[in-house]
């Protein structure tokens, strides 16, 4: 395919946030009634302003502990400046300058919060309500609204901009020798996963995706990713419209989402009313079009010159196809391209790949840590445990040793690369396009279908937290858990297998519970 599409080269919402930023954030003058609701995840909501490209993310805190641990406004503030910290210090050199924006931490007028809070609580999804914003430390995150595209050609430009939000999830199969369960290495974390949410309700149907198609660099396997995502979005996907979000998962599970209402509003971008083809088009042609530009955009290799083949990242053989994916067979055997050098999947793999020992392998020597910290409590500052997430931080992630010296810098080496890992697996890439109008900079001579539109485009990378310190031992049960329900499911004939997990014992090998809980599917 012809790329049709062209980067909006110095594109840097960030400079945006700042120099309106005294405008915009008179911190005096903070009207509820210029922002809206605009999304939430587990641990924060977001608003964003009805007129400038700019959010708000207010932290949440479950009910109990809402009444319970009343931060003080200092507190609020450093976990915030320390999310700021954390993104700009360590994941931005990791996953590239051009891909993350680190925002500012800021302190709102405790009366706007209030207001906020009671405005924006009608639009909160059902199943987000368990837990509320924080109207007491009056603390946010401020950040360039990454649904909107700020070039001088979009401003120009009457069809607002599309953004299309993926959280892709963890693309390639463990490789560690720690791993005790063979199924983790031939079906990856999220198809394993998916049964366990339906289990426990938390989904009614199983997603068809699954991300080592998405990271596979192979076009026609991405395609098929996109494509389950779209049919079944839960919460890795969602699609935004000038900032609106027009598709996502619907809270009530039951109804199935309409792609022909999203392919009506996808047309006038994709089959505008000058086109050559006069017909209307089937939805799966424009919902198509759209997949091809988002493979695009994912795939885009910003260091590398437009002409010449870009460098390829690899993965060995066995680590990039998933048992589980039901994509034909052959296409997964021939299919693993590689993904172009610092494309943005690329620099999510990579960063996630630091998990190098996979959970099993990480357990013990969190176990070291937890051991050398009760001796020595003192040393939880030098080896940087909460932070701070700075240079030195960051340079004990990179320079952690590759062999184990019995060290407990090797330890805390190996569990901060776990929980960059971790950031890296639960991040979303935001990837936000604009048609460019007729003359917008491009060589008519290259154009072989002068009806196609042509877009600009900016890719993102957000909800990049720390990890906190302590989310191992979940982490480690939650693994147990997935997996052995996983094999219960699918497997139930495996009796070699479930007696390795000592399944009966109701205890993994490492002496985690992992009894299993059943659920009327
Ligand atoms: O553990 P996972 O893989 O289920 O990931 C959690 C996510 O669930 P998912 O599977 O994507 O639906 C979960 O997402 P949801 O709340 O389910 O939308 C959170 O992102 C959670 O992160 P945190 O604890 O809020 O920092 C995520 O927890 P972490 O494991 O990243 O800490
Ligand atoms: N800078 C931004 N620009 C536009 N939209 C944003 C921005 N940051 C967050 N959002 C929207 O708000 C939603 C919630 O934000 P975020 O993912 O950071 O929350 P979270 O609570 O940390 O999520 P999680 O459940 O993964 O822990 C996102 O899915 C996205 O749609």
């Amino acid at each position: 395919m012809v790329c049709w599409l062209w980067k909006a080269a110095g594109v840097d919402t960030e400079i945006h946030l700042r120099t309106t930023h005294s405008r915009v954030m008179e911190l005096d003058k903070m009207d509820e009634n210029d922002w809206k609701y605009h999304g939430e995840g587990n641990k924060s909501l977001v608003v964003s302003h009805v007129q400038h490209a700019r959010v708000l993310r207010l932290l949440k805190y479950s009910t109990e502990d809402a009444e319970n641990s009343h931060k003080t406004t200092e507190q609020a503030f450093h976990h915030i400046q320390n999310i700021v910290d954390y993104s700009q210090n360590v994941m931005k050199p990791l996953l590239g300058e051009k891909f993350v924006h680190n925002g500012e931490a800021v302190k709102l007028p405790l009366d706007f919060v209030r207001q906020l809070s009671l405005k924006v609580q009608q639009e909160r999804p059902e199943s987000r309500c368990d837990k509320v914003m924080d109207t007491l430390s009056g603390c946010a995150l401020c950040l360039p609204n990454l649904t909107q595209l700020s070039c001088c050609c979009c401003c120009r430009e009457h069809r607002p901009p599309l953004c299309i939000e993926i959280k892709p999830k963890c693309g390639f199969l463990p490789s560690s020798t720690h791993v005790t369960k063979d199924i983790k290495s031939k079906v990856c974390r999220f198809c394993m996963h998916q049964h366990f949410k339906l289990a426990n309700g938390k989904w009614k149907r199983l997603s068809r995706y699954c991300p080592l198609d998405l990271f596979s660099g192979n076009k026609q396997r991405m395609c098929l990713a996109i494509m389950h995502l779209m049919e079944e979005p839960q919460n890795n996907f969602n699609i935004f419209k000038g900032g609106e979000c027009i598709y996502s998962c619907n809270d009530d599970a039951d109804v199935l989402q309409d792609l022909d209402d999203l392919a009506q509003h996808l047309r006038p971008y994709f089959l505008p009313s000058g086109s050559l083809i006069s017909r209307p088009q089937p939805s799966k042609v424009v919902l198509n079009e759209l997949i091809q530009v988002i493979v695009s955009a994912l795939l885009s290799s910003w260091d590398c010159p437009r002409s010449g083949q870009p460098r390829k990242t690899h993965l060995s053989e066995g680590r990039v196809t998933c048992e589980a994916s039901l994509l034909p067979r052959d296409l997964l055997r021939n299919g693993n391209h590689g993904l172009p050098k610092d494309c943005v999947l690329d620099k999510i793999l990579g960063t996630q790949m630091l998990d190098s020992l996979d959970i099993e392998g990480l357990n013990p020597l969190f176990k070291r840590v937890e051991q050398y910290l009760q001796k020595f409590p003192k040393e939880r500052s030098r080896l940087q445990i909460d932070g701070p997430y700075n240079q030195s931080f960051l340079e004990k992630v990179q320079n952690c040793p590759a062999e184990d010296d019995g060290s407990v810098e090797y330890a805390v080496g190996k569990v901060h690369q776990y929980r960059v890992a971790m950031t890296a697996k639960d991040c979303s890439i935001m990837v936000a396009i604009a048609t460019c109008g007729e003359d917008d900079g491009l060589d008519q001579s290259v154009e072989i279908q002068p009806a196609k539109p042509r877009f600009n485009y900016s890719v993102s990378i957000l909800d990049l937290d720390p990890k906190p310190y302590e989310s191992v031992s979940h982490q480690s049960r939650l693994d147990a858990k997935i997996v052995n329900h996983y094999l219960r499911r699918t497997q139930p004939n495996n009796l070699e297998e479930l007696a390795n997990q000592s399944l009966f014992l109701g205890r993994d090998r490492d002496g985690e519970d992992c009894t299993l809980v059943f659920h009327p599917v």
